[in-house]
């Protein structure tokens, strides 16, 4: 089977083409494997779809099936585009939280996002308040001075008490800095598209940003989240890495 490899942004995805639906979890673990597989953060299958260019099956590298991946989705866009899947710049494509639409620029690639649902906005952990908000996955948000000390242990417990990505973030100067401990990878990432969309979301909702900010990940790559005429919109470079014949 020929997969493609794209990293956006430090987070990284196997991508490859399947005519239907599976139940490809094993498929994911093995590939997505550091040591045994090609290696990846996740798995994306884009399958045929007749009204939008296609849609996808989106697995996380533990085998879990993640609704929505704010990077994949721009990886993605850009797989289709070059294969022709889509046509000019537009990707129109179906994701478990619903329709994604993306430009791609050559490798820069911008998505819409799904309209966002605040589930909470009062939770406290950890001497902290936390809001709890799906922007196409569960995530949530602390907002803080200093994200130096992100405590993993501590993130772990709150990803599997409220079944949700854990992201701490920092606001200064135009640039919202994100850290993100990722369910389904089950560790930090260097980059999670919806958890820096949902850091921005929180900020949004309190008043603290307006229009577009840059955002840096832990990869300290730099990418930009807006709000424009009421859509949630992300961007930044994608790059496609390798395209390789599996054997597994
Ligand atoms: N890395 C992604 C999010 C992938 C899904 C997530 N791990 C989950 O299971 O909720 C992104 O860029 O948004």
């Amino acid at each position: 089977m020929t997969v493609t490899k794209y990293s956006a942004n430090g987070n990284d995805f196997v991508i490859f083409i399947a005519q239907e639906h599976a139940d490809r979890s094993e498929l994911a673990r093995k590939l997505c494997h550091r040591q045994n597989g090609v290696g990846a953060d996740g798995m994306v299958v884009v399958l045929p779809h007749r009204q939008y260019d296609f849609e996808w099956e989106f697995y996380n590298s533990d085998g879990s099936k993640a609704a929505m991946c704010g990077n994949a989705s721009r990886a993605v866009a850009h797989f289709a585009h070059e294969k022709g899947i889509s046509k000019g710049d537009k990707a129109e494509f179906l994701t478990g939280a619903g329709v994604i639409r993306a430009t791609i620029n050559g490798l820069y690639v911008v998505s819409d996002m799904v309209e966002p649902k605040i589930l909470r906005d009062d939770i406290d952990e950890a001497g902290e308040r936390w809001w709890l908000i799906d922007s196409g996955v569960p995530h949530l948000v602390a907002v803080r001075e200093n994200i130096d000390d992100f405590d993993l242990v501590e993130a772990r417990r709150l990803r599997e008490k409220y079944d949700a990505n854990v992201n701490i973030c920092r606001m200064e100067e135009d640039t919202l800095y994100v850290r993100t401990y990722e369910r389904g990878v089950e560790d930090e990432t260097l980059a999670c598209g919806t958890g820096m969309v949902a850091c921005f979301i929180r900020l949004h909702k309190e008043g603290k940003v307006t229009g577009q900010v840059k955002v840096h990940p832990k990869s300290g790559d730099e990418l930009y989240v807006s709000y424009e005429n009421g859509v949630y919109r992300f961007g930044g470079k994608v790059t496609k890495t390798f395209i390789a014949e599996t054997l597994i």
